[in-house]
């Protein structure tokens, strides 16, 4: 079993690779998510990011690297693992990392953002990556005991705009406040110059998701450049 120090040594400075399908789409089925996850690793992905118990069984299985996890319920506000009950479920199920909302607002099971990841430290082995929408948000999760920074929210919540590509601001605040937490950048990386640029601001590792994972919006990119 990997600690926790060599997991994190395993993130830093290399690519992660989110692993999603959305409710209805074809590519949504675990085997098939373990398989891209496979396929991500072989390229170079230093760990897996994927949504879902059956995506994380099926990933743990698929790969040797450390699994990151999360489960998305409900459509609004706090989606990403918002409650407890879904962090554990989503350590149980084998991650090394649990992802969830790591934003200042209220989760639908009304513990705070400390007691959650306290009781996932106390009662899992898991890492905690809290998602997060601005600096406030940052400074809060470590507070909060936070392993890992992600800026997975920002764009997505009411604090910062949507930028077009990654948000290169956010993760440069993050880095200048020197917290005691690793600092991933994720969140609209669609080119390599873009996931350079997100390092060069400071992430310590960088998530891509879409962009190598997502052959439907992949292809409308695609189709868009080429019929005008
Ligand atoms: C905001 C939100 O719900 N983000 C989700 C978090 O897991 C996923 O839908 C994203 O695909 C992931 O963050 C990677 O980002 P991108 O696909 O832009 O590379």
């Amino acid at each position: 079993m990997l600690s926790k120090t060599e997991i994190l040594e395993a993130l830093r400075g290399r690519l992660i690779v989110s692993v999603q399908a959305y409710p209805g789409e074809p590519m949504r089925d675990p085997n098939t998510m373990g398989q891209i996850a496979a396929s991500a690793v072989a390229g170079g992905a230093a760990a897996v990011r994927v949504q879902g118990l059956g995506d994380i069984q099926a990933s743990r299985s698929a790969v040797e690297v450390p699994v990151i996890g999360l489960w998305k319920d409900g459509k609004d506000g706090v989606v990403i693992t918002p409650t407890f009950q879904h962090a554990y479920a989503v350590a149980l199920a084998g991650s090394h990392i649990v992802a969830l909302d790591g934003t200042r607002r209220e989760r639908p099971d009304g513990l705070s953002l400390a007691e959650t990841i306290g009781r996932l430290h106390e009662q899992t082995n898991a890492l905690v990556m809290a998602d997060c929408g601005s600096l406030d948000d940052a400074r809060a999760a470590v507070e909060a005991g936070a392993d890992i920074i992600g800026t997975t929210l920002a764009g997505y919540t009411d604090e910062r705009p949507k930028t077009d590509g990654p948000d290169l601001d956010l993760i440069s605040e993050i880095r200048d406040a020197a917290l005691p937490a690793m600092l991933v950048a994720e969140g609209r990386i669609h080119s390599p110059a873009q996931a350079a640029a997100a390092r060069d601001a400071g992430a310590e590792a960088v998530v891509v998701g879409t962009a190598i994972t997502h052959p439907t919006t992949i292809t409308s990119w695609f189709a868009e450049a080429v019929e005008g």
